[in-house]
């Protein structure tokens, strides 16, 4: 084989390594939503605020740890992690407005 088939064949082995982890990303945050939906009906309905900035912090702090020891910018997972965490607040300030409707 020519050096750009070989080179061609370890990217299709790579793609279908990152496929394999993008799906197993998009169903972990599948279950994570689903888990954090019960957590803002949790909370709607018993009057609690839909954000938890401290918990949020405690998070964060855990997840730069656990970043700089796997070898993960840990800038990078807070920034991911905000993202997450926004939405989620996003979803429980819309269930509060609900309830109000
Ligand atoms: C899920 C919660 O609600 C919010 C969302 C969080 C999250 O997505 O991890 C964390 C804290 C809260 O701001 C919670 O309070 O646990």
């Amino acid at each position: 084989m020519c050096p750009q088939d070989e080179a061609r064949a370890e990217l299709l082995r790579l793609r279908g390594s990152i496929d394999n982890m993008d799906s197993a990303l998009v169903h972990l945050l599948a279950e994570r939503f689903k888990v954090t939906k019960r957590v803002g009906e949790l909370k709607a309905a018993a009057g609690l605020p839909p954000a938890d900035t401290e918990r949020e912090a405690q998070q964060i702090a855990r997840l730069r740890a656990l970043a700089v020891d796997a070898d993960l910018d840990p800038e990078f997972a807070e920034k991911f992690l905000t993202f997450i965490v926004t939405e989620v607040v996003r979803h429980h300030e819309r269930l509060v407005a609900e309830q109000r409707e």
